[in-house]
């Protein structure tokens, strides 16, 4: 079993990581956990806090000479802001006299759709700072950290995964268009809005446009696929073993997430049965899916076609022209406390959802095929696919050999 925790407020000292159950002998490189936390900062619409704030790096156990050795994965991810915040978040007692103005004023007005009043009435404080300080989505560094070092072990079993934008708001990818396979990474990284479709990723430029000129926020819809699963991860005899459910979680466990779909998901619910399904053909020996509606699991198990699975963001909730709310203080109507916000985090919010489809199909994979060392979980996946009996063979949807979509 794979267990993992993250620690550590926004503009606090540094972020912490933990994984354990990993097995020994994963690749585990700086530069690539460093690049997919530079891939989280993209996108068109992310706030000011991203241009100037560094995430820095440093492991500090778990790993020797650029490999895993099965012991828990430590990370930190130190904080560049903290310099300016050690008083107002320090872990020593400090003056309430200095504390009371600038940074460290107490926020008594707090954002509809945040964390910050229930968060108060829950723990009891009389401001939002000691809340939205953990509920912030700056803990999502920690995750992605975390999700490159999963992503390194799925890569040892040929498991690939990819996201992009698939909707800003009311803009949209039209349903027919191609999926993006892992080796688009680049060209997807490039876009402002990690849209595939760059005809699309206009009109969402302009959309985020509109709404920061309105003093506005946006959410949307992201879509994560992984190509190499193989068939069996999850299970259908109990509901939380099925890998749906785990990945359901998974990513409505990221900030801000208020749905999620599996392969065509909601759209689903509107055909009939003889449209809705992926109709099994004989071909050349192999038994095939003739569609890939069900995103990649039947009965809570991976089928080994694309595994497809979306996840939908609400707006920012920190909206700059601030929203109606009540200054607990005082007791009087005010308008919410805001400094600075994303207009629109999508982009970010896809690469946090690839890192958690990431340790969730890790955690999967470890559940199904064990292993101390990489070695040993890659031949437990080799002999299971070989012991698959002739008359039940179908093919693992590779990202070189995935089709469109049907
Ligand atoms: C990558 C990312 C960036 C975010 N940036 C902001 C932000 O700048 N301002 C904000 O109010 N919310 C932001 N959020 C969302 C809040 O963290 C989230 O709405 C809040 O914690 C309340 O949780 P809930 O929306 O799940 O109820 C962001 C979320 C993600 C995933
Ligand atoms: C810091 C990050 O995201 C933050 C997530 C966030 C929130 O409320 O979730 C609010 C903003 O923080 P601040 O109010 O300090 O500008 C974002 O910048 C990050 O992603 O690294």
């Amino acid at each position: 079993m794979l267990r993992w925790l993250t620690a550590g407020e926004s503009h606090g000292p540094e972020l912490v990581a933990i994984l354990e159950g990993l097995p020994a002998g994963i690749p585990v490189s700086l530069d690539a956990i460093r690049a997919d936390l530079a891939r989280r900062k993209l996108g068109y619409g992310r706030g000011a806090r991203m241009k100037f704030e560094q995430d820095e790096l440093a492991i500090s156990g778990g790993v020797r000479h650029g490999e895993s050795l099965g012991s828990p994965i430590a990370l930190r991810i130190g904080n560049t802001e903290w310099p300016k915040w050690q008083e107002v978040m320090s872990p020593e007692p400090v003056d309430p006299g200095t504390l009371g103005r600038g940074r460290g004023a107490p926020l008594t007005r707090p954002r509809p759709g945040h964390a910050d009043l229930v968060g108060m009435q829950k723990y009891g404080f009389d401001e939002a700072r000691p809340v939205l300080e953990r509920a912030s989505a700056r803990e999502t560094a920690a995750r992605v950290a975390l999700g490159a070092v999963a992503r390194a072990f799925l890569g040892e079993l040929g498991i690939r995964l990819v996201s992009h934008t698939i909707a800003i708001g009311p803009v949209r990818v039209p349903e027919d268009r191609p999926l993006p396979m892992p080796g688009d990474v680049e060209r997807l990284d490039a876009d402002p809005l990690r849209c595939f479709d760059p005809e699309t990723s206009e009109r969402m430029v302009a959309e985020v446009d509109s709404a920061h000129k309105d003093g506005d926020t946006l959410g949307g819809v992201v879509e994560v696929l992984a190509y190499g699963v193989p068939p069996g991860l999850g299970s259908y005899v109990h509901w939380d073993r099925r890998l749906d459910a785990q990945l359901a979680g998974a990513l409505m466990g990221i900030q801000a997430i208020k749905g999620v779909e599996v392969g065509d998901g909601f759209t689903t619910t509107t055909r009939r049965g003889s449209a809705a399904h992926d109709e099994l053909h004989q071909s050349d020996g192999r038994i095939v899916r003739a569609s890939d509606r069900a995103g990649g699991t039947e009965g809570g198990m991976s089928t080994g076609t694309v595994l497809r699975v979306r996840a939908g963001m609400k707006p920012i909730a920190t909206v700059p022209r601030a929203l109606p709310t009540v200054d607990v203080a005082t007791g009087e109507a005010a308008p919410a406390h805001h400094q600075r916000s994303d207009v629109c985090a999508v982009p970010a919010a896809g690469v946090v959802a690839e890192a958690m489809v990431a340790l969730t199909l890790a955690n999967a994979v470890l559940e199904k095929f064990g292993g101390d060392s990489v070695g040993e979980t890659r031949r437990n996946l080799e002999s299971y696919l070989a012991a698959i009996p002739d008359a039940l063979l179908t093919e693992i949807a590779t990202s070189e050999v995935a089709g469109d979509r049907v």
